[in-house]
């Protein structure tokens, strides 16, 4: 994120008050209470069976004689739900236990120790706060290691933790296996919508030719969030509602403690993640290339009363030359059948405009449907 973005939804340090309250102190600070907020925020549904998240079998997807079913079944989630759970993924097992373990302990080293790679003044990188826009002051109950993973060059070094001493080497091998998933996914979807896999893979990778191995995320970024436990579940937040701004989110549980719930029909749902799943989201970006077909849906965190819960979420930024913008392939280019709905912007005001939403607490989206 550039200054200016950054500037716009800062990021506070975690300071050692916060640590002691989130360490079980009693008293929840006026910063942290959102009562009214969540109120008005309407109804959370309970196990109800229609509400079950749909999933998809990456296993199913790469079987011919199970493939077109089954990617109907994703396409089906995208446009309807946003949201979807993937099974039998195929992401290497050892790389997401490393990373689960190396996160958990992360988390679980004291203050001064996470706060050697604090976010700072300004910036968007490293330990603290979730960002809050200058609209609202309010604090989520949660903790959050915000780094940028891909490409390569990209990274910043100083905000990798030296502590736990496996982070680093996890996350290089993890953000390796997440753009591998991201590039079969985004291959599946490409059939599903009925664009050429070129079309799709091009608005996120960058490629040296046409071979697939040369393929590298133009950003890949990783939040690793801790939601400690809160007794005060009705008054506060571990993250305040939001849509993903970029394109493809990959999340990964660390623990089976639930929290992650989407809003459909106005009412919010819990998802109750499947063993060794991933959840998977449509971001703002998605939505606009695929001219509205796929949905990025609102979603948000509540605490668990008794259990922490600690998960890594993976971001895939995109764009088709620099725009922001509906696929050419999609609007059926030259012939002009289908109406664009979404203007194109350019890549840098898309951000702006999306951290100054962020900030307001409005949807940037809205402000550049036709
Ligand atoms: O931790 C979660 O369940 C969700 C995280 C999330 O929504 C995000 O990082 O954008
Ligand atoms: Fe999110």
């Amino acid at each position: 994120m550039e200054a200016t973005a950054a500037k716009l939804i800062g990021r506070e340090k975690i300071t050692g008050a916060t640590a002691a309250l989130f360490a079980g102190s009693v008293e929840v600070p006026e910063r942290f209470l959102r009562t009214k907020e969540l109120q008005a925020a309407g109804v959370v549904v309970g196990d109800d069976e229609t509400f079950k998240l749909p999933v998809v079998n990456m296993a199913k997807l790469l079987d011919p004689e199970l493939s077109a079913s089954e990617t109907a079944k994703l396409g089906s989630a995208c446009r309807g739900w946003g949201f979807f759970q993937l099974t039998n993924h195929g992401v290497d097992e050892a790389a997401t236990q490393l990373m689960k373990d190396s996160t958990a302990q992360f988390f679980n080293l004291p203050l001064e120790s996470k706060n050697t790679v604090a976010v700072r003044e300004g910036g968007f990188e490293g330990f603290g706060h979730h960002y809050n826009g200058s609209s609202s002051d309010k604090l989520d109950w949660a903790e959050n290691l915000f780094l940028y993973t891909q490409p390569v060059q990209d990274r910043d070094m100083e905000f990798w933790p030296a502590n736990p001493p496996t982070l680093r080497h996890a996350l290089d091998r993890y953000s390796v296996e997440m753009t591998d998933l991201a590039r079969r996914v985004l291959g599946f979807m490409a059939a599903d919508l009925g664009v050429s896999r070129d079309a799709l893979l091009g608005a996120f990778f960058s490629r040296d030719d046409h071979d697939d191995d040369t393929l590298k995320p133009k950003m890949q970024s990783v939040a690793m969030h801790h939601y400690p436990p809160c007794h005060h579940v009705d008054k506060v937040l571990g993250i305040a509602p939001h849509t993903d701004t970029l394109g493809l989110t990959f999340l990964l549980h660390a623990d089976d403690t639930p929290g992650l719930q989407i809003k459909r029909g106005g009412r919010w749902f819990p998802v109750r993640p499947l063993p060794g799943a991933f959840v998977v989201n449509v971001g703002d970006i998605l939505d606009v290339l695929t001219n509205g077909a796929y949905a990025s849906v609102e979603h948000r965190v509540v605490p668990d009363a008794e259990r922490g819960r600690t998960t890594v979420a993976t971001f895939h930024d995109a764009c088709v030359r620099g725009q922001v913008a509906p696929l050419p392939e999609l609007l059926g280019v030259g012939g002009g059948e289908v109406a664009a709905r979404y203007r194109s912007i350019g890549k840098l005001e898309f951000r702006k405009g999306s951290a100054r939403a962020t900030a307001q607490g409005t949807r940037f989206l809205d402000t550049i449907r036709m």
